[in-house]
């Protein structure tokens, strides 16, 4: 299972790795479809699961472009050497988008931004971005169309609303979402993106502000795994591992799970802290203490010590960490299973909300605890 679940350029033999050419490559040249080997499927115990290798299919898309950067370098003229340069689309510069969208372009891709707000986008355009007028527009223009949106809501809406993404897209475009949302969400979508007769993968991100700023995202996707391969490279350049998952809503899942682990240990933190505190131990010792033993927990180390200043500068709003456990909640009720720990933390993350924290950063929860 561990194997099956490792990141994917952490699972490339030299052999197989058809993630990036060999380094020793003389030219851009990919080799001839013939001579690739077979994906590399690693199958475990779901057999929804695989992670496997990625290469260009040049036959299946005459339009990708032949990226040549190895995993995990970066540089200005990555995209610039690549024979076509593809189009990409960014819809949604709030937190995540931006830095996300950042990255792209610092990457040397052509990339075309929107955002509702338009002023947000002022400073990729200064940064070289092209200004989308509307999300149709911005597919219409771009072979691939990233949308990074706050919930289930806004997805739907700069998927298929007035000026929607849908009315661009056409055969030979792509669309990924990468918003957090549920399987529903993520199924209309697909969809509605489907009968474009454009290809559609979610791929929701774990990680952060600032992993969204160093490129180092895990994404989990799902969905149509010819696109999967086609963005790839788009991928490394924004995330340091990916998953591919099967059929559209298992990405969506996983994240919604992933983030209710989360909702609920920063809840436990909270307590913990609150009322270690009160019972008259040092916050900042009861964080050392946690670091050193089997319960420490990047998170706890981040977040702790801002959390003892009152330092809630938002990284991961509270309102969405709330929104992904009420999306949490929701998928465990369809499935009759009891979450009653994440339910307990999803009425902490409410009263916080309802005290007008829901813009500040999620471990502002604590103020919750505290009251
Ligand atoms: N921040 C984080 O650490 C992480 C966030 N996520 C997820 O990524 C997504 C984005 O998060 P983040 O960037 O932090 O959120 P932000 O709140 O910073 O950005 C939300 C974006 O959604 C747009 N938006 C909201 N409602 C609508 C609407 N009705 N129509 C069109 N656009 C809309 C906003 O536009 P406008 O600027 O006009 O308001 C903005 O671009 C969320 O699903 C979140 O759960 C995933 C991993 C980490
Ligand atoms: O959805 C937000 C996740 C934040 C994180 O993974 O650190």
């Amino acid at each position: 299972m561990a194997k099956a679940l490792l990141p994917l350029r952490s699972s490339c033999s030299p052999l197989f790795s058809f993630c990036s050419p060999p380094p020793a490559a003389p030219s851009l040249r990919i080799p001839s479809f013939a001579l690739l080997p077979p994906l590399l499927h690693v199958r475990h115990h779901h057999p929804e699961v695989l992670v496997h290798h990625c290469f260009l299919p040049l036959r299946s898309f005459p339009r990708l472009p032949l990226h040549r950067r190895a995993h995990g370098t970066r540089g200005s003229s990555d995209a610039v050497k690549n024979e076509k340069v593809l189009s990409i689309g960014f819809l949604g510069l709030g937190i995540m988008g931006t830095a996300m969208a950042r990255n792209l372009i610092k990457s040397g891709h052509d990339v075309m931004v929107w955002n509702r707000t338009a002023n947000k986008c002022e400073v990729l355009v200064s940064e070289g971005a092209k200004l989308g007028s509307s999300p149709e527009q911005v597919a219409g223009s771009c072979d691939i169309t990233f949308a990074m949106l706050a919930d289930p809501t806004a997805a739907k809406e700069v998927a298929w609303g007035k000026g929607g993404a849908v009315f661009g897209l056409g055969p030979e475009k792509g669309y990924v979402d990468v918003s957090t949302v549920d399987e529903e969400t993520s199924k209309a979508i697909s969809e509605r993106v489907k009968s474009s007769g454009a290809l559609y993968l979610e791929a929701p991100v774990s990680g952060s502000k600032k992993p969204a700023e160093e490129g180092k995202l895990i994404f989990l996707t799902a969905g149509d795994k010819l696109l999967y391969e086609r963005v790839c490279p788009l991928l490394n350049v924004m995330g340091k591992s990916r998953f591919y998952l099967g059929e559209v809503g298992n990405g969506a899942t996983m994240k919604l799970i992933v983030n209710m682990l989360m909702g609920s240990m920063m809840a436990s933190l909270s307590e913990g802290l609150v009322l270690g505190s009160k019972v008259g131990l040092d916050p900042r010792t009861i964080i050392e203490v946690i670091s050193e033993g089997a319960i420490s927990a990047p998170m706890f180390s981040l977040k702790g010590p801002t959390m003892l200043k009152g330092d809630y500068e938002p990284a991961f709003p509270l309102k969405h960490q709330q929104k992904d456990l009420h999306l949490a909640l929701a998928l465990a009720e369809k499935v009759a299973q009891s979450t009653p720990v994440a339910a307990a933390a999803n009425e902490l993350y409410k009263l916080a909300k309802s005290t007008g924290l829901g813009d500040k950063d999620f471990s502002a929860v604590i103020e919750a605890v505290k009251s």
